[in-house]
């Protein structure tokens, strides 16, 4: 049995989205349009309308509620200026039910309960002007009607009646006005209520991802941009390198000038770092006064480059360093990985490099490992 709905549902309503939610719709007002056409037969049967007056009238709903079913489901309403629809087939039903008041006979003063399903329709799909525009269109539809009985019945007795069931209307459509008014305060709350939490979900995305002091990416977003980039190797086959940077002396920058000017050096040296690298490149405060660079689809020379690039950026700075007269610099570990298993090893790696730095003297960058480093170094030089 489910093996039937389905298909059917699909060739019904199309695929799931806005257009499937309008086929539905446009469906829903058939089946009431239905149920109209089923009562208006009563009518007749009864003898309460004629049935030459039923017939063109039930032809007209049947007709609309197929026209608007199939230019959603053909997708042409896709390039009207409102693909929902929703004021023509409004303004269609509104017609729709003028004209069973003006051909209804005794019963014509239910016809605008009906009008008013097809405002409160228009609630949900219209902004509050739109509604309350409406409403007055279904009211002067009345209006007119009632006044063309008036002209060519001739009737006072019929004509009082048809204003008593005016002024009703009047006071259904005024409260359905009054409804759209209300739905489009709240409906204007929703939109800044959902503001908000949007601002406030980005806002923490910005701390949970942010280092406080400098605004790089912190430790714990570094790690998810690490594992990204890893997964990325094994698409494109190209490496991805890591520079680890700590900066020289720092405890002494602390202790002599006192932890804000720590604080300032630690946010300048994000700044000129990330002036030297290229847009898909990821730096991050990795600890204290570490800062780890991602350079995805890099090997090692190039990430070697790229840290000799900021040291003598930093350097022509000559930014007070932690040693009397000395200017801020940092040592720093490059290691790459090739495949996504041996990210760990990489960190680990440039976290030995970085320490190895450390070891020979300070101010430069180093490998653990590896032929090249020398060339690599004269051609920095060079
Ligand atoms: N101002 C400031 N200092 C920090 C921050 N985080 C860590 N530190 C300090 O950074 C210093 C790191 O000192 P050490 O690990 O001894 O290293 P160092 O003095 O840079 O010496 P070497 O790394 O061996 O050159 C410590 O004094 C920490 O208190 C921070 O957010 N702001």
């Amino acid at each position: 049995m489910t093996a039937l709905i389905a298909p059917l549902t699909h060739a019904l309503l199309g695929p799931t989205g806005p257009q499937r939610v309008r086929s539905s719709q446009a469906l829903l007002v058939m089946c009431l349009y239905l149920a109209f056409a089923l009562v208006l037969q009563v009518e007749v049967r009864l003898g309460l309308t004629s049935e030459g007056q039923g017939l063109p009238l039930t032809l007209f709903g049947l007709v609309g509620c197929l026209g608007f079913y199939g230019l959603i489901r053909s997708g042409v309403n896709l390039r009207m200026s409102e693909p929902s629809l929703t004021r023509p087939q409004m303004l269609y039903s509104m017609i729709a039910v003028a004209w069973a008041f003006a051909v209804s006979g005794a019963p014509r003063g239910a016809t605008i309960v009906l009008m008013q399903v097809i405002l409160m329709f228009g609630l949900f799909g219209l902004p509050p002007r739109e509604g309350r525009r409406m409403a007055a269109m279904g009211f002067l539809m009345l209006a007119a009607v009632i006044a063309w009985r008036a002209w060519t019945l001739g009737d006072p007795d019929e004509t009082r009646l048809d204003l008593i069931y005016l002024l009703y209307a009047g006071i259904v459509f005024t409260g359905v006005a009054i409804i759209s008014v209300r739905l489009g305060h709240i409906r204007e709350r929703l939109r800044d209520q959902a503001a908000e939490l949007k601002l406030a979900l980005a806002r923490n995305q910005e701390l949970a991802t942010r280092d406080v002091l400098t605004g790089l990416t912190n430790r714990r977003a570094m790690l998810e941009q690490m594992a990204i980039a890893a997964c990325e190797i094994e698409r494109h086959g190209q490496p991805l390198a890591l520079v680890l940077f700590d900066l020289d002396h720092f405890k002494q920058i602390n202790d002599s000038r006192g932890h804000a000017a720590g604080d300032r050096v630690l946010q300048r040296f994000g700044e000129v770092a990330q002036g030297e690298i290229r847009a898909g490149d990821v730096l991050a405060r990795w600890g204290g006064e570490e800062f780890l660079l991602l350079l995805p689809r890099t090997g090692l020379e190039e990430a070697w480059r790229c840290a000799e690039r900021i040291r003598t950026r930093l350097v022509a700075l000559r930014m007070e360093g932690g040693q009397p007269g000395q200017p801020l610099t940092f040592s720093a570990g490059v290691s790459s990985c090739r495949r996504m298993d041996q990210l760990d090893a990489a960190i680990e790696a440039a976290d030995r490099a970085m320490y190895l730095a450390k070891a020979t003297g300070r101010n430069r960058t180093e490998l653990v490992a590896g032929p090249g480093l020398a060339e690599l170094r004269q051609d920095a030089v060079a």
